[in-house]
């Protein structure tokens, strides 16, 4: 495409399919059953509508018996062309490219009534593919299976090499006079056998470039494949609640008190180590970061970095609450216990509460503080150091 030509495409959506495939009969062509409540080829047109981008218009290519249908399914039809199919899904493409050519398109994207499952960000990048001057786009999908050739009694003849192998999908793009051109030519010539586009612009010489499909972005060809699309769209989605946990001790030595929970202890001995020691702000920290896969407080604070000796533990913690929250994190609550011989927690348990719940935005009833002793035994039990578990819970909104 040179700099000065207008890049104005359109959109052939080829609906004129009998869906011998998924069976059933008596509920209609596929491209007109419901998912998710709203007939396959409403989802389809409702993604084109959202992308705003076709300028030469759209043509919906039908078969003659489907025009209550289609008007049934697309009510509010926005200026969509109708223009009957023909036996083949090449015959009903080049319908459709006939009746866009009245439009002068630069380019076309052709898609599939029954590919509902394609998104926006596919749209742009086929036709950047065509802005940076492909004449032809194909959106595919490396193949991940083992591929198999087998003989008409199912023996397998041949495991084939799978790499470089792709799946093709639509919307597949091209310039517009050249595709219509090759269209042309493979109708005239006898060539009726083609099951994409991309395969008649290859036919006719016009290299076509893949760019990445999408995995959901599945034809719907069988029955089950209409049953599973419509159990994706209409099972409720979970809520994404997610918990983290974080463990931290500090050596005590002797000095006049412990930060705990960002409260100083007046105490005959100190805790020593990264920042003021403050094991409980720590394990809360990591237990953030641990809701969203951030790492741990060594990794956004290194303990060997100056500027973080005696500071105060409540911006690490502030640090990790604004990581949560830049991710759509809400905070629901956090819990942290001390594993601590002395000094006592209880007098300072509510101001321990309180600055927590400053430090991450949440109300004081979803900030706990819990403190116990070691029973004299092991490392806490001889007062050697303190130790600190935290937990934390953080909403995500829903599973995708
Ligand atoms: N004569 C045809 C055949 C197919 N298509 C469209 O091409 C797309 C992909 O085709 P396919 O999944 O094969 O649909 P059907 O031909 O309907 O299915 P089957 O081959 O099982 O009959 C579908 O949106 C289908 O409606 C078309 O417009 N005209
Ligand atoms: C165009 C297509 O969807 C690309 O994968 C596919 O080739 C259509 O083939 P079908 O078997 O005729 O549905």
């Amino acid at each position: 495409m040179s700099a000065n030509e207008s890049f104005n495409p359109g959109v052939v959506i080829v609906a004129a399919g009998r869906g011998e495939r998924a069976s059933a009969p008596e509920e209609g062509p596929k491209q007109y059953r419901p998912i998710g409540g709203r007939p396959v080829i409403a989802h389809t047109l409702s993604v084109f509508a959202e992308w705003g981008g076709a300028t030469a218009g759209v043509v919906a290519v039908i078969h003659p018996d489907d025009e209550a249908l289609f008007a049934a399914a697309v009510p509010e039809n926005a200026g969509i062309r109708i223009v009957h199919g023909g036996t083949t899904r090449q015959q009903s493409v080049l319908n459709g490219l006939e009746a866009l050519a009245e439009r002068n398109p630069s380019h076309v994207l052709i898609h599939d009534a029954v590919r509902p499952f394609f998104d926006v960000a596919l749209l742009e990048r086929v036709c950047d593919g065509l802005r940076a001057g492909s004449d032809a786009i194909l959106p595919a999908i490396a193949v991940a299976d083992t591929l198999k050739k087998a003989d008409t009694d199912h023996i397998v003849t041949e495991t084939v090499a799978r790499s470089g192998l792709f799946a093709a999908q639509t919307p597949q793009a091209f310039a517009f006079a050249p595709i219509l051109a090759a269209h042309r030519s493979a109708a005239a010539s006898g060539h009726a056998d083609f099951t994409d586009d991309a395969g008649i612009a290859e036919w006719a010489g016009i290299p076509v470039k893949l760019v990445d499909g999408l995995a959901d972005n599945v034809k719907l060809t069988y029955r089950r494949d209409i049953a599973m699309a419509d159990e994706k769209l209409t099972r409720p989605a979970l809520p994404d609640i997610r918990t983290g946990n974080g463990y931290d001790v500090h050596k005590l030595v002797p000095g006049d008190g412990v930060t705990l929970c960002g409260v100083f202890m007046p105490h005959d001995m100190a805790l020593s180590g990264h920042s003021d020691a403050d094991v409980a702000f720590h394990a809360l920290t990591d237990a953030l970061l641990a809701t969203c896969g951030e790492g741990d407080i060594g990794d956004h604070f290194p303990p060997s970095d100056p500027q973080w000796r005696g500071a105060a533990s409540s911006i690490f913690l502030k640090h990790a609450a604004k990581i949560v929250h830049d991710k759509g994190g809400v905070i629901l609550n956090a819990d942290v216990s001390l594993i601590a011989e002395a000094p006592k927690v209880g007098p300072h348990r509510l101001a321990m509460r309180q600055n927590i719940a400053d430090c991450l935005g949440i109300t004081l009833d979803r900030a706990s503080v819990k403190a116990t002793t070691n029973e004299t035994i092991g490392f806490v039990g001889r007062r050697e150091g303190i130790a600190a578990i935290a937990t934390a819970s953080v909403s995500y909104g829903k599973m995708t």
